[in-house]
């Protein structure tokens, strides 16, 4: 057994207390092995004068959007899709997509994010990032009808299919699958309903934007008389390994629905902001006993993937919308992007114990910002960015040490991911 030992720092237990111990890591197992004090590995990384926590889940991504950084902003999500983004991604290419993958886990890595749910396409050229990056990650390819005649989108269905039979279980265990139909009002009735029933034969969850904007929700209520809830569980979507983005328009019959099938949501506060969607109800979501992850949403809506920043929003915005200062306090925003996120998506991580998987981070303490430390839950929440991360380790092996990614060439990526944003653009415009 080949071990690496976590020194000197503190470390975020699953209960909330800090404790100053070391960890040692399976690596060949990629499981915790021990936590406790004067722990020795074969290779050691130091955490003196920082935090060991969870690597955090970004629980709904659309990684490869990293390209389109910048590219739209400043308009509603229907205009921003159809007007902007969708005529781009017409132009996408397989190698363009494989370079945003690049970019945008290069990003997660450095700012401490060690596993994610992505919707896109190309998803073989993701998971091939995700391979070599290693990180973990829950894939599925966005299918969509609209604007397709029913053989092209049975043919988008069958894609979507074909890739989450082929990768899960993939890299070794790190990649898992998801049947994902992009929303409730992008993919037609007979579609979503044969790509849940899909997913269950095959024992796969789906993932799925839902009741993201009003003009999402409107149509489906006046059409069919019912709330976009109860649409997607008469058609099988919901279930206890599912999982929704978003879930901003969400009335109490919803959510109580969401919470007596298991069904996950995935909060992405700065897209619901910035596309001005409205405010999850997060603080009702959790009280009704729904799993809630965070997620940053794809780059073009955010502007970065950086989950602390996406935590921060997340305290903020849902103290405003309860109008009460102690909705989603800072411990249960950390319990989202880790334990939350984790079992969101349905990966293992999200906690350091003996047995869980050796996905941690360290953050360094010692920088103006986060002096003094009364509180290190409340600057993890409040006052830690994704730069202060140090260390990240997914499945006991080291993606970074001392800043410096290892598993991929942070240089070459940016540099190629420029360069094929570029190229995108003209040839859209
Ligand atoms: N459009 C593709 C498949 C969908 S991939 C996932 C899609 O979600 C889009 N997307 C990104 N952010 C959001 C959001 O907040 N809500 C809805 N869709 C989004 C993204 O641009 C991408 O087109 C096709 O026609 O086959
Ligand atoms: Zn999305």
């Amino acid at each position: 057994m080949h071990t690496l030992a976590v020194t000197d720092g503190r470390v975020l237990r699953p209960d909330g207390r800090v404790t100053t111990d070391d960890v040692l890591i399976d690596a060949d197992a990629g499981t915790i092995e021990a936590i406790g004090p004067d722990l020795e590995g074969d290779e050691v990384l130091d955490a003196s004068g920082g935090l060991v926590m969870p690597g955090l889940v970004n629980a709904h991504t659309h990684v490869s959007m990293t390209l389109l950084r910048g590219y739209a902003d400043d308009k509603p999500l229907d205009a921003w899709l159809r007007e902007d983004i969708w005529p781009v991604e017409e132009e996408l290419t397989d190698d363009d997509i494989e370079a945003g993958a690049e970019l945008g886990v290069l990003e997660m890595i450095r700012s401490g994010t060690t596993a994610f749910a992505d919707m896109y396409f190309a998803m073989d050229r993701v998971a091939d990032v995700v391979e070599r990056a290693g990180v973990r990650a829950r894939l599925g390819r966005g299918i969509v009808t609209v604007g397709k005649d029913h053989e092209e989108a049975r043919a988008d269905l069958e894609d979507g299919v074909e890739f989450a039979t082929t990768y899960d279980g993939a890299a070794d265990g790190r990649i898992h699958t998801a049947v994902m139909p992009h929303s409730l009002t992008t993919v037609e009735e007979s579609i979503l309903e044969e790509a849940a029933d899909l997913a269950a034969a095959h024992d796969l969850p789906v993932h799925l934007h839902a009741n993201e904007t009003e003009s999402e929700v409107d149509p489906i209520v006046s059409e069919r008389g019912i709330r976009p809830i109860e649409y997607a569980d008469d058609r099988g979507v919901l279930g206890p390994s599912s999982f929704l983005a978003h879930g901003v328009h969400l009335d109490d019959s919803e959510i109580a629905r969401l919470a007596e099938r298991g069904t996950a949501v995935v909060h992405c506060p700065a897209s619901n902001m910035k596309l001005a969607s409205g405010i999850a109800p997060v603080q009702r979501l959790r009280e009704a006993g729904v799993t809630v992850g965070i997620g940053t949403d794809g780059a073009a809506s955010n502007n970065d993937l950086d989950l602390f920043d996406e935590m921060r929003d997340a305290a903020m915005v849902g103290k405003l919308a309860a109008a009460d200062a102690s909705a989603v306090p800072a411990p249960a925003v950390v319990e989202m992007a880790t334990s939350g996120g984790a079992e969101a998506i349905g990966v293992p991580g999200g906690r350091i114990e003996a047995g869980a998987a050796a996905d941690l981070i360290v953050v360094d303490l010692e920088s103006p910002h986060l002096t003094p430390a009364h509180d290190l839950v409340s600057h993890l929440a409040y006052a830690v960015r994704g730069s202060d991360v140090r260390h990240t380790v997914c499945d006991g092996s080291v993606l970074m040490r001392d800043r410096e990614v290892t598993t991929l060439d942070a240089d070459a990526v940016m540099e190629r991911a420029g360069s094929v944003a570029a190229d995108l653009v003209a040839r859209a415009e």
